[in-house]
């Protein structure tokens, strides 16, 4: 059955007849044109992608070494010329041929480090320095993060390096000096022919006891070691110490697999830390010998109990301070005597200047009077610099010179480059101690530079300058220095220092002079060196007249309106100009406040009649750190004028307000039209301009002024270049977040922007009028108040509006605008948020005119600043305002 259907079907089939579709007809063959186009299409494609990404990928990456040296342990493997002792050098090498920024890779080809050569805005300490210092001493301020654990350390320790303080040691720190030249002379007399001696291990002895007794009133012993040409352990050990932590910085988590070092640093360590326990015992045991010392203070912190300060913190304090204050010093001696040595010349000037020095008695300012002196210190730190490179760590995504690095990135700050650049220091490689006399200090200061910058500055740089200074001193004056046989060659362990020693020949220049001790401190100070009564009167009538003089000469002011300027105002005026840039005005009124920023002659007509005032304008303008000034309607002589051209020239104004005519001649003059004595056209400017000249640049000490000016005008950041300027800047800036003052110790924060590259700091320079005197409490660190400058969202007449901070707000203003901002959270996470706020505004038409005061809303429109002008309740401030339209 199912056969004959299947049969049925088949034949059911056949019948249908179905005739079978025509094949397709064949695709047409591709035209030879569209072939062609197609290779060339793919052909470019592969070609020029990898091409244009090539191109790509070198425009926004930042230039690296050749490639044997990206990574530095396999150049120095690889290629002979890279000496890994000197890689400084290496880096600053790099700089000239690949510009002020470059790359290199780290192990394994992981992201290593940028090296600048600009002082970065990054202040943070990097995190691989601290996983360095914090194996050696992880509590002490070396290694501890920015933050209030920090800075109440730095507090407790700033103090034992104040400039009083100092003084007070400096009797200790001459007799050590002395010391060490009689150590010298007496090896030196051991021979027919001078010896050689190598200088860097006794000044390592000699560095080693004076930080001793400073900060511990311990004795270390080590010069007395010397003596008995034995090394003492404490100089051993802190050697065994800087490699180690040269190891980790290299090696990073590699450097534990070598054990012997290990075991050789964990000793060395044990010993430091041993020492400074022994000296905690006896300081809270109430020892006189140790009591005022700073392990004394620190133990009493620690006893309290009030603070975080453990005793073991404060061993790790005091091993930190050792490790940073020890080599430091000495190595920067070692090299200011080397290049005295090679510079036979320069040794006899320096040595002229400080023949006139009493070194029995001679204070931290007297040292500093001799320019020569001191400039041999700055040239050492120039050429040499102890700590040649500084890292940092990027702490959010940030452009550098154009190329962009990540969140984390190290940045190394590379001192030699800086100090090389023949831009910032006429002929570079020349040991030249005068240039700072004639104001050759780089952009940022070579000392400033030396010691670093903002709030992680080097705590005891005044320490290190008393010793470097009294060593060279008494060292000029005993001694004629020649260079040794061999040249030294340098290497850096952390700080640089000689190789193997440095060699050089001290001839000696006189008989030895018999030195008495104090009986109390066994020292020889300057209280039993002080003859009698009277020289202690003629000494304090040296003191005041000096003191007299600087008023009359820094605070001149006072000669213009005396009744108007109480002395403390001169005294500050005087203080700031000496420090920092300054804007000079003649034509306004003097304000306490603003006299932070600005320096006004008030009644400033005798100087165009007094010559001697006159004078006193011309020396402040070459001396002091003015950046603008305003000489308003004074009218000046011919020979006036031709005398402040030359000034100006040689000053550091680059911004100058000048209305002066003598009959009608000299003003045009001075408005640019050049006469062929008048070279220096181009730092006058007309008055009417002024407003688009103070612009923010490349000079962070101008930039100071600009933004710190912002009351004494207006604001400066509402200029479109400024904020563009800011907003460049404010993208990965942390700012120096806060400065320590001098007199009271507490810690300002700095509103955003403002880079004080300054060393010393007084709160009443601080731009916040709410923290801006001695008398006020620390801000908190823990609470997040704007700052100026600061971006918000504002609730202005119920709308939602950017605005930037121009003043701190008051306690009651930033609780009332935290709350706004909390509603706008519970009310946005209702669903409305902002918009409706928004759409519930009353018209606008209709809305009642409410003065933004606190805030400069942006855009600033004309509306918004009339709107201000309004509520300006001051006039002088309205003036100011109108001045802005
Ligand atoms: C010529 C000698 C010295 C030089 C060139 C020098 C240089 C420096 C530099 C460049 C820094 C790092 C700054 C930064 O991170 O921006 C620093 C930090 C420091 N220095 Fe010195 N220093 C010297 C002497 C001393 C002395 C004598 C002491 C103390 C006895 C000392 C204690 C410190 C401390 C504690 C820090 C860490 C400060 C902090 O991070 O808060 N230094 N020094």
């Amino acid at each position: 059955m199912p056969t004959t259907l299947l049969i049925a079907a088949a034949s059911f089939y056949k019948r249908r007849d179905v005739a079978p579709l025509p094949p397709p007809p064949p695709p047409p063959p591709p035209s030879v044109s569209d072939v062609h186009l197609f290779i060339v299409i793919v052909t470019s494609a592969v070609l020029l992608l990898p091409a244009l990404l090539v191109v790509r990928a070198h425009l926004t990456t930042m230039p690296m070494p050749h490639l044997r040296f990206r990574t530095l342990l396999v150049g120095h493997i690889l290629d002979g010329r890279l000496n890994i002792n000197e890689r400084h050098r290496f880096y600053a090498r790099q700089h000239a041929l690949l510009g002020s920024a470059f790359r290199l890779l780290g192990f394994f080809g992981k992201s290593g480090a940028v090296y600048v050569k600009d002082v970065p805005g990054w202040y943070r300490k990097a995190d691989s320095d601290r996983s360095a210092f914090a194996a050696v001493a992880p509590r002490s301020l070396l290694a501890l993060p920015m933050g209030p654990d920090w800075a109440m350390q730095r507090r407790l320790v700033a103090p034992l390096f104040s400039t009083s303080s100092i003084d007070s040691f400096l009797p200790l720190v001459h007799a050590k000096s002395l010391e060490l030249c009689e150590l010298w002379r007496t090896r030196a007399s051991c021979e027919h022919e001078v010896p050689e001696q190598d200088v860097h291990e006794t000044l390592s002895s000699w560095s080693l006891d004076i930080f001793g007794h400073v900060a511990c009133a311990h004795d270390f012993g080590a010069l007395a070691s010397a003596r008995e040409e034995r090394q003492s352990p404490y100089a051993a050990a802190a050697k065994v110490i800087l490699q180690e932590l040269t190891r980790r910085f290299l090696l990073g988590k590699l450097a534990p697999l070598q054990r012997a070092k290990t075991r050789a640093f964990k000793g060395a360590l044990q010993l430091y830390r041993s020492t400074a326990e022994a000296i905690l015992q006896r300081a809270a045991a109430g020892s006189s010998e140790a009591s005022g010392s700073l392990a004394a203070k620190l133990a009493k912190c620690a006893e309290s109990g009030g603070s975080a300060l453990t005793p073991s913190a404060v061993a790790d304090e005091m091993t930190g301070l050792l490790l940073a204050g020890h080599e430091t010093s000495s190595n920067t001696a070692t090299w200011a005597l080397h290049l005295l040595a090679t510079h036979p010349r320069e040794q006899e000037q320096v040595r002229a200047e400080v023949a006139a020095l009493d070194l029995r008695r001679a204070s931290l300012a007297d040292l500093y009077k001799c320019s020569l002196l001191q400039g041999v210190m700055f040239e050492a730190l120039r050429l040499r610099p102890t700590v040649p490179l500084v890292p940092r760590l990027a702490p959010s995504r940030a452009t550098i010179h154009g190329y962009s690095v990540a969140k984390g990135t190290r940045i190394v700050q590379n001192k030699i480059a800086i100090c090389e650049d023949a831009s910032l220091f006429p002929e570079p490689a020349r040991f030249d101690p005068s240039r700072f006399g004639r104001g050759e200090y780089g952009a940022h200061g070579a000392t400033i530079v030396a010691f670093g910058v903002g709030p992680r500055l080097c705590v005891g740089y005044r320490l290190a300058e008393a010793q470097v200074l009294s060593l060279l001193a008494h060292v000029l004056r005993d001694f004629s220095l020649s260079a040794g046989s061999t040249e030294p060659k340098e290497a850096l362990n952390v700080t640089l220092q000689p190789l193997d020693g440095l060699l050089l020949r001290l001839t000696p220049l006189s008989a030895p002079k018999a030195a008495s001790a104090c009986p109390r401190c066994k020292f020889f100070c300057r209280d039993t060196l002080l003859e009698d009564e009277q020289d202690l009167r003629a000494r304090d009538e040296e003191e005041q007249a000096r003191r007299e003089l600087s008023l009359a000469h820094g605070g001149w002011v006072c000669d213009f309106a005396p009744p108007r300027v109480p002395p403390s105002v001169a005294k500050r005026v005087q203080e700031f100009v000496q420090l920092r840039p300054a804007v000079l005005h003649s034509d306004e009124l003097i304000d306490k406040k603003d006299a932070r920023q600005v320096v006004f002659l008030q009644g400033a007509v005798p100087l165009q009649t007094k010559p001697w005032l006159f004078a006193a304008l011309c020396d402040l303008l070459r001396k002091c750190p003015v950046w603008s000034i305003n000489l308003g309607e004074l009218r000046f002589s011919e020979e006036q004028c031709v005398r402040l051209g030359a000034t100006l020239a040689a000053s550091g104004v680059t911004h100058m307000f000048y209305e002066c005519t003598v009959a009608g001649r000299w003003k045009d003059e001075f408005r640019g039209t050049p006469l062929p004595e008048q070279r220096e056209a181009r730092i006058i400017r007309r008055n009417r301009e002024k407003h688009s000249l103070w612009r923010l640049s490349a000079d962070c000490r101008q930039n100071v002024v600009v933004l710190s000016a912002i009351k004494n005008w207006f604001c400066p950041t509402s200029h479109a270049c400024n904020k563009r300027w800011v907003q460049r800047n404010r993208d990965g800036y942390t700012g120096v977040d806060r400065l320590q003052c001098e007199s009271c110790g507490a810690w300002r924060r700095l509103p955003r922007g403002v880079t004080a590259w300054r060393r010393e700091f007084y709160c009443h320079y601080n731009t916040w009028d709410k923290y801006n005197s001695c008398s006020l409490p620390e801000e908190d660190w823990k609470r997040e108040e704007p700052a100026t400058g600061d971006r918000l969202r504002l609730l202005v007449d119920g709308r939602w509006r950017r605005a930037t901070v121009r003043r701190m707000p008051t306690e009651a203003q930033w609780a009332g605008h935290k709350q706004r901002l909390q509603q706008e959270g519970e009310a946005g996470a209702a669903g409305g948020g902002a918009r409706e706020e928004e759409e519930a505004a009353p018209p606008r038409a209709k809305r009642a005119r409410k003065p933004v005061e606190m805030y400069k809303a942006e855009p600033c429109t004309a509306l918004s600043r009339a709107l201000r002008v309004q509520s300006c309740e001051d006039q002088s401030e309205r003036k100011l305002y109108r001045m802005v339209e």
